[in-house]
């Protein structure tokens, strides 16, 4: 294997660059690239560790020829074109709890700084004036606060709200009741929770439901004298709306980590009575950095060198003990999966992935990845684990997964059945020695190959001198026999053969082999 590489492109702490030379994965640590530098040296790095500045944009991706790994060292991953990496089957990782505590807390720091005015009345005293009259604040305790998002970061803004003895509601269509009770708040809907609450918090990704959630007509709706934080995403809140809120007074204060257009240098909000901003200072804390810095790289290390996969947003997850173990089924998943995939033409409506005895004990989505990528690489070479669920998804084909308890003529078994206008079409496969994939199985009849190569499949007539006329007709064209697999139903039945060759078969020879007495179908394959 050779050396994977790795691009830290945002200011990191340098735990996660001394973690992936611990592990043998050479680092650069190269920030503040325009896109147009990122774009020219992208094509070398198998992996990018990023965090908000790098935009990882599907021009981004078209040109890192070699990248299997984006790791967000951080929550939101809205900097990156997932659809465009899944497309590209690139992993993307984020790490979801590593700062979480720390941008709660600043949630909390926010709420206060509002409650009680400290920027304008730090920025008073230093010039000197000491206007003790001028900062009149309100109390937390008792107050309602409305929580616009009930996630990891909201869950611990809500305990500490607790603490501060304040009253929590929150709107999140996901929260449950047992959950809300279990946090100790109130669920309740949007309007009302505008209605009622003296703070306002919002922590919610940004998405097409919750853009503008916070929109003119809804700022219009909250308690007049309301104090809102947004330390979750610029886009959640209309940044016009807010400022008309804060000088009319309808908005008592707002505290903003996050902008519409960062890094926000001249926003129309600066300046604006009650308000106040920091430059999405969220999760900078030394504590919230180490934890994000350590977790990207562990987790991108796990990925380029055992193909673990922990906490990725466009595939199912698979542990870095679990990896090895799979390996060899996923091996044998993608050769059953490109089997099917080369003798169907296309023709299949849904496929079904089976295991039986040992395989059957194991994580199966990494397993039907490994089928789907085999199936569809036939017909597009960038297919991979990553995106082949996506493609299949998009091309409407029915996947079933199957486990069956019981015990089989294999210790472990791995069957893949092909949905066909003309009927279900089964091949199964086996590891010998729990590392070689085998195929056990080819349409009904038992068989024992290596998939592997330039192969032949071809079905005939069982008829005595067939093998010879095969051999001849394939030693005139210059091409070498290595193994040969021959299975049948029944003496005189159909017969199917599998060679592997040493060079591959042309159309010319494909059509000398077809014209042979007794040939039913012959096709070519490539392993
Ligand atoms: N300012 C900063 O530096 C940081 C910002 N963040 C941001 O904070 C946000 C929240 O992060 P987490 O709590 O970890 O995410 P999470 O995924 O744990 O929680 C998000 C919550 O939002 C809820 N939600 C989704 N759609 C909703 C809707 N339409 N209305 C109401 N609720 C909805 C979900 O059900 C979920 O409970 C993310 O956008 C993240 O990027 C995270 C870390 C640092
Ligand atoms: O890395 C940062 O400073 C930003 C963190 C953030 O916004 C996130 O984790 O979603």
């Amino acid at each position: 294997m050779t050396q994977p590489k790795v691009l830290i492109s945002d200011k990191m702490d340098p735990t996660a660059a001394a973690i992936f030379r611990d592990r043998g994965i050479h680092v650069d640590e190269i920030t503040g690239k325009t896109p147009d530098e990122l774009k020219a040296i992208i094509g070398d790095y198998d992996g990018l560790a990023i965090r908000s500045s790098t935009k990882v944009t599907k021009e981004i991706l078209d040109a890192a020829a070699n990248l299997k790994v984006v790791g967000r060292a951080g929550i939101g991953v809205d900097n990156v074109d997932i659809p465009s990496a899944t497309a590209r089957g690139v992993v993307v990782m984020n790490t979801p709890f590593g700062n979480s505590i720390t941008t709660a807390e600043h949630a909390i720091a926010l709420m206060f700084a509002l409650a009680r005015q400290l920027p304008e009345a730090d920025a008073s005293t230093q010039a000197g004036k000491w206007e003790k009259n001028r900062f009149m604040g309100v109390e937390v305790t008792g107050k309602t606060l409305g929580l616009i998002g009930a996630g990891n970061i909201g869950s611990i803004v809500a305990s500490r709200a607790l603490g501060l003895r304040m009253k929590v509601v929150a709107y999140d269509p996901f929260l449950t009741p047992e959950r809300a009770i279990e946090l100790g708040i109130e669920k309740v809907e949007l309007d009302e929770l505008l209605r009622r609450a003296d703070f306002i918090t919002l922590h919610t990704p940004l998405t097409d439901q919750t853009r503008n959630i916070l929109s003119r007509e809804n700022l219009a709706k909250a308690k007049p004298g309301v104090r809102i934080v947004n330390c979750a995403r610029g886009g959640l809140i209309d940044e016009s709306a807010l400022k008309d809120g804060l000088e009319s007074g309808h908005i008592g204060g707002a505290a903003l980590d996050v902008f519409e257009t960062e890094p926000a240098k001249d926003s129309p909000l600066f300046g604006t009575p009650n308000f106040i901003s920091t430059p999405h200072l969220g999760a900078s804390t030394n504590e919230a950095q180490v934890n994000v810095a350590i977790q990207v790289a562990e987790q991108m290390s796990d990925y380029l060198l055992l193909g673990g996969v922990t906490n990725a947003i466009n595939m199912p997850s698979l542990s870095a003990e679990e990896a090895p173990r799979l390996k060899p089924y996923m091996a044998l998943a993608e050769k059953l999966g490109s089997l099917v995939g080369q003798l169907s033409h296309g023709n299949i409506a849904g496929l079904s992935i089976e295991t039986e005895g040992a395989a059957a004990e194991l994580n199966m989505k990494p397993i039907t990845g490994a089928v789907l990528a085999g199936f569809m690489r036939v017909h597009s070479d960038t297919v991979n684990m990553v995106n082949a669920p996506f493609l299949a998804k998009e091309r409407g084909l029915d996947v079933r997964e199957v486990r069956h308890d019981r015990e089989g003529d294999y210790h472990t078994l791995l069957r893949v059945t092909a949905e066909t206008k003309t009927g279900p079409r089964t091949v199964a496969g086996t590891l010998f020695g729990n590392s070689a994939p085998r195929l056990v199985e080819l349409f009904g009849i038992k068989v024992e190959a290596d998939l592997v190569g330039d192969m032949l499949y071809v079905v005939n007539e069982d008829a005595p001198g067939f093998i010879g006329r095969l051999g001849t007709a394939l030693g005139e064209a210059g091409i070498n026999i290595g193994t040969f697999h021959l299975g049948r139903v029944e003496a005189g039945g159909e017969a199917v053969l599998l060679l592997s060759v040493d060079e591959p078969v042309n159309s010319d020879v494909i059509a000398k082999v077809e014209a042979l007495p007794g040939v039913k179908l012959v096709r070519a394959l490539k392993f």
